[in-house]
């Protein structure tokens, strides 16, 4: 935790915060937005408690890293972890400002007996702290869920159910995809969670084909929607779906048909310009579709999930499907991981079982509850050996493991790590190879190969943990720049072989929030950008992009939901928080068939032992 230096223009520092929230803010602790906003809302209602107007900041807080609630234990590791910053502050700004906590019963009590609970801004349930809004939607969320489980099932024909299972997964290799398939074939609710490569998008296509199968002789055929989070997400969505159907029998083939859309999720619930959250299809209006299927439902947030779910019509069919080890969405919740949690401990919880527990949210391993609409695939069928053992290892949390599969690589193989104590080394370890793949791209730019640029584009990525600082893509962005100003006559950023990564979505050019592409040479002369799928490049006029990055280098967290042939991933130094095992995962298993982690071994055994922590109440409801 820095401590916001005595700089009164600085922009973290809310000017006019007085007593508690003053000294929170100077040390660090909570942003100027999160006082703002605790001020105003305070203010409001009259909130005569300093401890509650503090509550209410670090609620506001809480929501902004991720977490639907404030947890007060957490708060309190938090408080003790900058004590120092805070003792500083205080000494520096308010001398007579303390942060005293009382203990967490007392502390909750007084939250739910203050004005901004009775008011309905702050509400206490599970020992937890929530803005309303999230509370609303969590017990929304886990009501519609439980509605969907007491709707009596939908009914299947036995017998050409299993037929067809034997037909679409022939073998033993797909015994798991059999029995998950049969699984959710009877389930309104399935969420379908794996690794990568574990087979989760030839499931889809399998029940899906089946599901049109025992709705053949009605009179009608079922509506289907396919979806995710994000438009990049979306679009492998479709080509996945569309690749897996090349292994069914032109019978299953022809049932599903060829003319497979995916959109966002946005999209499919009716986007309106006037408010982010409020959608056209809602429980007045619900989606037409009988079955909705939700890719990378990692990435799901907490109200995202709550819109869909009251947009569905009572016995349409909901498939989630993703990794519930992967980061979680950008906004509150880790709705996947809580459905893992939630549902696979046993037994359901009663609102009852309260206690000052730590809520972060886990995913692992966990039994299925016999209500469970978790089905899990296990074996991984895309990657070697290597990168699916290192992925595991850091999926479990054994950095001992990670580092001895590390140790016995060899460089130019699968799985390779490259020890580095500073940003200098890194820089002489990786510019041979980040050069040559700048300037094979921009080659094929150059020569007005666009379908080859874009291959090139999908053959490597940088991938780093920060956005800025020594390791941030900003700073690696302009290094590989100026390697290629170095080696060639390029000059300036608006140049050909330009790697661009979409930052909001155009729906003029159908480009979305995290698409990729590579500026190009069109014959005619003019530069252009293209992205998307190799085959069947969208080209664009340069000068028409707007929301456009320079994209060396990319977040893990932009790259969730996209693929590389080969990865290198930047750790940042070991005490960085934004390295966790979910990020160390997600980066990871970007690789298709190499990844090369790039940083100290304390770093790559931070990332592993360190987990995302977000205060979500949503598993101990469903
Ligand atoms: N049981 C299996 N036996 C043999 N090959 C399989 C099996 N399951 C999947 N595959 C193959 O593994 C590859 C990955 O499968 P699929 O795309 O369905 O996985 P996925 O979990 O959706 O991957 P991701 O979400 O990481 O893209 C495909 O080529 C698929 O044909």
């Amino acid at each position: 935790m820095t401590t916001i230096e005595a700089d009164r223009y600085d922009r973290r520092l809310a000017l006019g915060a007085t007593g508690d929230l003053a000294t929170l803010n100077s040390a660090g602790v909570v942003e100027a937005a999160d006082v703002h906003v605790a001020t105003r809302l305070a203010q409001l209602v009259d909130e005569a408690d300093p401890l509650v107007r503090v509550t209410l900041a670090l609620v506001v807080r809480a929501a902004r890293e991720g977490s639907t609630s404030l947890d007060p234990e957490h708060a309190r590791e938090l408080l003790t972890e900058s004590g120092g910053a805070c003792e500083d502050a205080v000494t520096a700004s308010d001398p007579a400002a303390s942060i005293d906590l009382p203990p967490t019963e007392e502390w909750l009590q007084r939250v739910s007996s203050s004005a901004l609970a009775r008011t309905g801004v702050l509400c206490v349930e599970h020992a937890l702290v929530y803005l309303d809004r999230y509370h609303r939607e969590e017990v929304q969320v886990a009501e519609d869920l439980a509605r969907r489980a007491a709707t009596p099932a939908p009914t299947v024909d036995e017998a050409i159910l299993g037929a067809g299972l034997e037909r679409v997964f022939p073998s033993a290799t797909w015994t798991e995809q059999r029995e998950a398939v049969r699984t959710a074939a009877t389930r309104l609710t399935t969420v379908l969670v794996g690794g990568p490569g574990t087979g989760k998008t030839s499931t889809v296509a399998g029940l899906l084909t089946l599901l049109l199968e025992q709705a053949e002789g009605t009179d009608r055929r079922p509506r289907i929607a396919l979806a995710a989070p994000t438009g990049k997400a979306a679009a492998r969505l479709r080509e996945s779906v569309i690749e897996s159907l090349a292994r069914l029998s032109p019978g299953d083939r022809t049932r599903l048909g060829t003319d497979i859309e995916a959109v966002t999720v946005h999209r499919l619930l009716g986007w309106r310009p006037d408010s982010g959250n409020r959608f056209r299809r809602g429980r007045g209006n619900p989606l037409p579709h009988d079955i909705v299927v939700v890719d990378e439902a990692s990435m799901l947030s907490l109200t995202l999930t709550a819109r869909l779910l009251e947009a569905l019509r009572p016995h349409a069919r909901l498939v989630l499907v993703g990794d519930p080890d992967q980061l979680a969405s950008v906004e509150a919740g880790a709705v996947l991981a809580d459905l893992v949690a939630g549902y696979g401990e046993g037994g359901a919880r009663t609102c009852g079982e309260e206690g000052p527990t730590p809520r972060t949210v886990t995913a692992t391993h966990i039994p299925r509850r016999d209500d469970s609409p978790i089905a899990r695939l296990e074996t991984s069928h895309r990657f070697g050996a290597e990168i699916g053992s290192l992925a595991e290892a850091v999926r479990v949390g054994d950095p001992d493991t990670a580092l001895s599969i590390l140790d016995a690589a060899t460089p130019g193989g699968p799985v390779h790590h490259v020890p580095v104590d500073d940003v200098l080394e890194a820089d002489e370890a990786l510019r041979p190879r980040l050069l040559e793949h700048a300037l094979r791209m921009r080659r094929r730019a150059l020569d007005g190969e666009h379908a080859a640029a874009l291959h090139e584009l999908g053959a490597h990525r940088l991938l780093c943990a920060h956005r800025d600082g020594p390791w941030g893509v900003g700073p690696w962005n302009q290094r590989v720049e100026r390697w290629l100003g170095e080696a060639t006559d390029y000059h300036g950023r608006q140049q050909v072989g330009r790697p661009l990564l979409v930052t909001a979505n155009d729906r003029g050019l159908g480009l979305f929030n995290g698409d990729t592409g590579v500026l190009s040479l069109r014959q005619d002369g003019r530069v252009v950008g293209v992205f998307g799928e190799p085959n069947a490049p969208q080209v664009h006029a340069a000068t028409s992009l707007a929301d456009v990055d320079t994209a060396y280098a990319m977040t893990i967290h932009k790259s969730q939901g996209s693929q590389a042939t080969s990865v290198t991933v930047l750790l940042p130094d070991a005490d960085s928080r934004l390295l966790t095992r979910e990020l160390l995962y997600t980066a990871i298993t970007r690789a298709q068939r190499s990844v090369v982690l790039v940083g100290s071994r304390e770093a790559i055994r931070a990332a592993i032992t360190r987990r995302t922590q977000r205060a979500t109440g949503l598993r101990h409801r469903v």
